[in-house]
Order: C-alpha cells, then sequence, then structure tokens
C-alpha cells in the first residue's frame, strides 16, 4: 500500500493542467454500452476508477482499449452479467444495469456496497426503471432484471440523485417513446452525459434544469466525444492555494461550474480571478471562516466539502459547515483532529475554529475526499505528515502528488 509524505508549508506557485472529469467519465464509458458503433472518449483521466470501468466493460463483452487520455469502445458481443468484485469496488458500476436492460432485455449486477460516507441506496434508479417497464429481483445479492422493450414514462424523483438521474436519463434513450424525467438532478456531469448521448443520436432535452425530455430512438451510433474537465479537482487546486498562501493558474478549468466553491472561496477571502477555462487563485491576506451547507447543483458540492473544511481549520474565526447530501461523510474531521484542528461535530453540522497553524503528523485517509482534504491539510501544516491509504486518493485525482510536485509542493509517494 502507498502513501503520500508531505514537508509543508510551501507556498505552491506555478500552473495546474486540470485532468477530464472522473465523475463525467464514468456514466460516459458505461453509457457506451448503449451504442452500436465505436466510441472514442478524449480527455479520460488516468485513475483507478477508470481502469476498473475499463475491466467491467470489458467483462461485459465490450472491447476497450486504453491510451494516454483516450479511449476506444465498441459494444459488440454484449453480456447481461456485472460481478460483485468488481461493483463492490466503484459505486458508478451500478449504472450499466439500465444500457444493459435496454439492449438484451436482461441483467445482473451485484447490488453495490455501502461506503464510508454513507448508506446510498439505489432505489430510486430502481423504481424508475420498474416505471418503464423492467422487472427486479434481489437474488443472492446480485440484482436480477429482466424487461421487453423499456417504455417511456413520467418520473418523478424523490431526490436528485445524480446517478438516479444519469441511470434513467440512459435507459430512456433506447426506449419507445418519450420518458419526463421531473426533480431530476442538475449536475454538469449529467449535462456532459447527455451531450454525449445526444452526439451519438439520442434524443435530449433539458438536461441541465430539473425537468429533462428523453424521446427514444432504435439505436445510437458511434462518435468521438471530450470529457469535461474536473470541477472537484480544480475546486481542491483552488483550496491548494488558499492553504498554502500561494497563487496558481489552472488550466483547462470547468469556470461556469465552480460557481458555488468560487464565490464561498472568495467569501472567505480568496483572490480568484477567472476567464474562459483558466482561473487564478491567490491570498493576499488572512483568510475567514464562513458558513456553508452542500446541496444538489447549483449548490456547494458535497464532493468540495471535505477540502474546504481543511481551508476553514487554518482561517480566522469560526464556521459552520453541514452536510445536506450524505448522512456519513466527516469522517475526516478525526484526522484533521490529529493534525492539530478544532473541529466539534453535532449531527450533520462541524463546527470549525480556525487555529494559527496545523502541525504534521500520520493519518489515514477513508474515502475519496477524505483523502484529498488531508493532502491539503498536510501541506499547510508544520513538519511531516504522512497520508496513510491512499488507494482512495488514487480513485478519483490523476497523479495528484506530481501535479502539487510541480508547482513547489514537497511530496512524495511512498510504500507504507
Ligand atoms: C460517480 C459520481 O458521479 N458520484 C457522485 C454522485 O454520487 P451518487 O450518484 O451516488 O449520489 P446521489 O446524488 O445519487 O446521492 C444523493 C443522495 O441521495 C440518496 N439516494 C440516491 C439514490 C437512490 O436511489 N436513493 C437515495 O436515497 C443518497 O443516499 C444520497 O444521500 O453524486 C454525489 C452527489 O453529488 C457525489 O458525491 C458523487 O461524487
Ligand atoms: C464520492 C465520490 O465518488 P463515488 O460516487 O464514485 O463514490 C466522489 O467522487 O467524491
Amino acid at each position: 500500500m502507498d502513501k503520500l509524505v508531505i514537508e509543508g508549508g510551501v507556498p505552491l506557485k506555478g500552473e495546474v493542467r486540470i485532468s477530464g472529469s472522473k465523475n463525467a467519465a464514468l456514466p460516459i464509458l458505461l453509457a457506451s454500452i448503449l451504442v452500436e458503433g465505436e466510441v472514442r472518449l478524449t480527455n479520460v483521466p488516468n485513475l483507478r476508477d477508470i481502469a476498473t470501468t475499463l475491466k467491467l466493460l470489458e467483462l461485459l463483452g465490450c472491447r476497450a482499449e486504453f491510451n494516454d487520455g483516450d479511449v476506444l469502445l465498441h459494444s459488440c458481443d454484449l453480456k447481461p452479467e456485472a460481478p460483485y468484485d468488481l461493483v463492490r469496488t466503484m459505486r458508478a458500476s451500478v449504472l450499466c444495469l439500465g444500457p444493459l436492460l435496454a439492449r438484451l432485455g436482461r441483467a445482473r449486477v451485484a447490488m453495490p456496497g455501502g461506503c464510508a460516507i454513507g448508506a446510498r441506496p439505489v432505489d430510486l434508479h430502481l423504481k424508475g426503471l420498474e416505471q418503464m417497464g423492467a422487472v427486479f429481483e434481489l437474488e443472492s445479492g446480485d440484482i436480477v432484471g429482466t424487461c421487453d422493450r423499456l417504455k417511456g414514462a413520467h418520473i418523478h424523483l424523490d431526490f436528485p440523485t445524480v446517478g438516479g438521474t444519469e441511470h434513467l436519463i440512459m435507459a430512456a434513450v433506447l426506449a419507445e417513446g418519450e420518458t419526463v424525467l421531473e426533480n431530476a438532478a442538475r449536475e454538469p456531469e449529467i449535462q456532459d452525459l447527455a451531450e454525449f448521448l445526444n452526439t451519438c443520436g439520442a434524443r435530449i432535452t433539458g438536461h441541465g434544469t430539473s425537468v429533462v425530455h428523453i424521446e427514444g430512438v432504435e439505436s445510437l451510433h458511434g462518435c468521438s466525444y471530450p470529457v469535461m474537465p474536473d470541477r472537484i479537482e480544480a475546486g481542491t487546486y483552488l483550496v491548494a492555494a488558499g492553504m498554502t498562501k500561494g497563487d496558481l493558474t489552472l488550466r483547462d478549468c470547468p469556470v461556469d461550474a465552480l460557481d458555488a466553491v468560487i464565490s464561498k472561496l472568495r467569501e472567505m477571502g480568496m483572490i480568484i480571478e477567472g476567464d474562459r477555462d483558466l482561473l487564478t487563485a491567490s491570498v493576499d491576506g488572512p483568510l475567514n471562516c464562513v458558513d456553508l451547507s452542500t446541496r444538489p447543483y447549483p449548490g456547494f458540492p458535497t464532493d468540495m466539502q471535505a477540502q474546504i473544511m481543511a481551508l476553514m481549520c487554518v482561517s480566522r474565526g469560526a464556521g459552520v459547515i453541514t452536510e445536506g447530501i450524505f448522512e456519513n461523510r466527516f469522517m475526516h474531521v478525526q484526522e484533521l483532529a490529529r493534525l492539530g484542528a478544532h473541529i466539534t461535530l453535532s449531527g450533520q453540522s462541524a463546527m470549525v475554529r480556525g487555529v494559527d497553524s496545523l502541525k504534521g503528523a500520520t493519518v489515514m485517509a477513508s474515502d475519496l475526499r477524505a483523502s484529498a482534504c488531508l493532502v491539503l491539510a498536510g501541506l499547510a501544516a508544520t513538519g511531516r505528515t504522512d497520508v496513510r491509504r491512499i488507494y482512495h486518493l488514487d480513485r478519483g485525482y490523476e497523479q495528484m502528488e506530481v501535479k502539487l510536485a510541480s508547482v513547489g509542493a514537497r511530496i512524495r509517494r511512498e510504500k507504507e
């Protein structure tokens, strides 16, 4: 197992290129099951979750090649079974269920397990697919689904679930007739998925709003499509500039998708300037804690909650962070405390009182964004911080230590 060793206290200066988005690439890869021709995706990040998805697609009968950010995919000989060993390592893999039902009329996909940030059920995915005519049974922990051709339906989501919205859009593109999704999630990654599917011949409108219309088509054709840049990676590097009192320029940055994050960081006192796909972030005085709640897009993203908490730990005053999406996404709090942070937890809220400085220590990463938060804290802390169990980080950040070192961080990867 690898760990990151960080000697903190260096202001980061220079330019970082933002990679393709993990959370856009994963559903787009799985949506390629729906496509009869060859799909070429560009700007795909080289991450463990991407490797896992390509492995899953191969087991499902797709030909998949990954080469320096380009993925070539052909779903030529589809098989309907997604095994537990792969599905359990990555929740997004449940998104193959709808596409397999749409193409084959049957699918067997292991029920994804719970993970460190909450229970994360898929009941809304299944309820929507049932409204489109699928029938499900649970057999030995697997979801076994069958259907004739799926039928368009009017579906109201009880909560604007990101994965659920993506799943139902995918299932609806090959269904007979029109599907209307109400209370749909509006995340930019959903818009990217819909744009990809439309490039393959799907007829989706309203994506990016809470009512999505999908007019089913008979088949989808191959295409070439660039995955959008990763707004959460970009947000993480904005925080890195703030944590280290540095000066960073982010290239290939999804500036518009970062509104909520940029406005909170500005409220804290950071100087952030944007121009098309370039952002610069710097600090010219002390930062202040703020209050914030995580919300579905366009609200503040839960995937940035841990990182902004790290920044508040070294800012002036106190602020309350409320987690509004996942019921157990504060695992980083006890590790931040090991670095000297003052945080009081109360249910879904954390009161952070800023301290003058954090002190390096050995900490343990519990999930993807918690890992990023601990790396950020280590960059600001005095002395040495060892972040252990960084396999979580490798799921979602492309070459994080290489990118950070290129802007001056003293950080290296070692075997634990
Ligand atoms: C691969 C990917 O894109 N993952 C993102 C996606 O996860 P994911 O798609 O799993 O998140 P959801 O938006 O579905 O989950 C939001 C909330 O809805 C609940 N829920 C969801 C589905 C369901 O059937 N029933 C149900 O109760 C969940 O438990 C959670 O409390 O959106 C999250 C919220 O922005 C992000 O943190 C994840 O990074
Ligand atoms: C929670 C995340 O991913 P996943 O939904 O794949 O677990 C994330 O990207 O922060």
